[in-house]
């Protein structure tokens, strides 16, 4: 059923210091639709061509069908195969006739009586030489845009020399190095001869032809964005089958991965800039981007969604590092500007005094007189933040960075000292026997089944994790992701009750890291509601199960149904286990 809502009003305005950006002049409560929209051209991903429907990137079934002509691109079905390619009348004269041009496709045998109107993605990209299957996927995009562009003039008639599509899209070819530059133009050249050899005499191309392409190749750097679909982990398997909650042969936890499926550009979708602490959330069903609050947004307020580098995810050295080397800029989002919990601590060890909670970090902080923090890894400069209104913070907030919070002086914290008590720790023997036990525990992944862990391997990892708990930060991630890796053994081996706790305790310090309704919380809470399902605990997997909910209904809405689906199967397993309890 189609959502029922307000449509929210977006506007397109011009920002200080991030280009054009996106706002609403209302206010825009949590959860609604912000937008939704399908897009210019999009490409599967390479990893997903043997896997996936080339056309709605569903799982491809075990029978699927192929493009008839060059027999590359798999699709699900008749359906997609149509979208994709045309409709198929097995015409070997078949010709593509649009007032005087006409455009020989004979080799592709296909002709599309949808391309009246909409023109079939994959068409051009047929009949022998098979580019499309070896050229990066960017460059098939490009490839993909500048057909639609060019058939769109010849099928309205139109007799010009064909240019560039002129997408009023930011690029950043001036910061590109030279080294990718000229990649850009190689495959702008290569693009284009593929285009001249499919069109042949039917278009006929203008001078500038080859600097449009370099220049939509960079637009596409900048603006495409990856579509992802979520892919359930072992709890489909559970939930179907309704077994592995019974506790002697071990849970089975309901875990998600994030499969990048294709590459997009979204028109409209472009214009929202990045923040690492962002207020919408993007969600794709199947090839449509759907923007959905996933907080309460003042009218006038800056609409801005995560381009990957997430705060709590990554620290700020490498949020920076990501998107400059991916999208060519420097992050000036609020959470970028401002000196952040989850960034002290992330990557931070423990003060050696046990009694303070503050954090040990590899990185400089350098506090100068204007109230600013200058960041610094050795010698080079990563940015400069303010420090927050600390009245709006939690307390642990001043107790990891007490030095900056509570002091008027300029000091300078070097790595290996206290950000609270500047006692000093032995910071290179600390990251090794750190990474040393993290290797350790990560050591219960990597083993096939874990049904058969010996007891040893699980002592060792708690070892492991006992020394990560004397050297790390408290809320530092390699404890959180230590803490979730033990849980997933001991719920495999059987042994809940230590599951349930090294789960809880990976939230706590998650909470910590992102914020209490953030989407990962909610994850993480699907797999506590496993353990206690195994339990034979209805009670509390029920209650946590409606926390997680209700963060799933934040991001998603009403689509959490077809999003997640195991969440609404797991949905009935704790309503009959918590019935039963009772
Ligand atoms: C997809 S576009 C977003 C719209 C763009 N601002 C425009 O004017 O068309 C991405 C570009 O916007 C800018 N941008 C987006 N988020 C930013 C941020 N958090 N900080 C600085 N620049 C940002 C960068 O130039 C980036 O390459």
């Amino acid at each position: 059923m189609a959502e029922q809502q307000r449509k929210v009003i977006l506007e397109c305005i011009s920002t200080p210091n991030k280009g054009r950006g996106m706002t609403s002049p209302n206010d825009i409560s949590p959860a609604s639709l912000i937008h939704a929209e399908d897009p210019l051209a999009v490409i599967i991903m390479k990893s997903c061509r043997d896997t996936h429907c080339h056309y709605c990137f569903s799982e491809a079934p075990a029978d699927v069908v192929f493009c008839p002509s060059c027999t590359i691109p798999i699709y699900c079905s008749n359906r997609c195969q149509e979208e994709a390619v045309g409709q198929i009348s097995w015409n070997q004269n078949a010709c593509l006739e649009s007032n005087n041009s006409v455009v020989d496709i004979a080799k592709l045998s296909v002709t599309s009586t949808r391309c009246k109107t909409q023109i079939a993605e994959h068409r051009h990209e047929c009949g022998g030489a098979h580019w499309a299957a070896v050229l990066p996927a960017d460059i098939v995009l490009a490839g993909r845009i500048m057909a639609q562009y060019i058939e769109k003039q010849l099928l309205a008639g139109k007799r010009t020399t064909i240019s560039g599509p002129n997408l009023d899209l930011v690029h950043h070819y001036n910061q590109d190095s030279p080294a990718s530059k000229f990649e850009s133009h190689i495959y702008a050249t290569v693009l284009l001869l593929c285009l001249q050899s499919y069109y042949k005499s039917g278009v006929s191309w203008a001078e500038d032809s080859l600097s449009q392409l370099v220049l939509l190749i960079c637009q596409i750097k900048v603006n495409s964005i990856a579509i992802v679909h979520m892919k359930s982990m072992d709890g489909g398997k559970v939930l179907t089958v309704n077994k592995g909650f019974s506790g002697s042969s071990g849970a089975v936890m309901c875990s998600v991965e994030q499969v990048r499926v294709a590459q997009a550009i979204y028109m409209s979708g472009s214009f929202f800039n990045h923040s690492c602490q962002p207020n919408v959330h993007a969600y794709f069903r199947s090839r449509t981007l759907v923007l959905r609050s996933s907080e309460y947004i003042k009218a006038g307020t800056p609409i801005e969604l995560s381009y990957g580098p997430q705060a709590g995810e990554m620290d700020l050295p490498e949020r920076q590092k990501s998107l400059r080397e991916n999208y060519y800029f420097s992050c000036g989002c609020s959470n970028c500007s401002v000196l952040s919990l989850s960034d002290l601590v992330m990557n931070s060890f423990r003060c050696p005094q046990s009694n303070c909670l503050g954090a040990v970090s590899e990185l400089i902080y350098y506090r100068c007189k204007e109230n600013s923090v200058h960041v610094s890894i050795g010698e080079s400069h990563v940015c400069t933040l303010s420090l927050p209104d600390i009245s709006k913070f939690d307390e642990d907030m001043v107790k990891v960075g007490n030095l900056f919070f509570k002091s008027d002086a300029i000091l300078n914290i070097d790595p290996g000292f206290c950000m609270s008590c500047r006692s000093q720790l032995d910071l290179s023997s600390a990251v090794a026997i750190s990474d040393r036990a993290t290797s350790k525990i990560n050591r219960l992944k990597e083993l096939p089944a874990l049904d058969n862990v010996p007891e040893v391997v699980i002592a060792e990892a708690l070892q492991s994790l006992e020394q990560t708990e004397k050297l790390r930060h408290p809320y530092s991630k390699a404890l959180a992701q230590a803490q979730d890796t033990i849980a997933e053994a001991f719920a495999k081996v059987g042994d809940q009750e230590q599951a349930r706790k090294h789960c809880k305790a990976s939230i706590k310090i998650l909470e910590k890291l992102y914020h209490p309704s953030h989407i990962i919380i909610a994850h993480e809470l699907i797999k506590l509601v496993s353990i206690e399902l195994s339990m034979g605990d209805g009670a509390s997997a029920s209650a946590a199960f409606a926390r997680a909910d209700a963060i799933f209904s934040l991001y998603y809405g009403p689509d959490v149904k077809r999003i997640l689906p195991y969440v609404d199967a797991l949905r009935r397993t704790v309503s009959e286990r918590s019935v039963g309890s009772c």
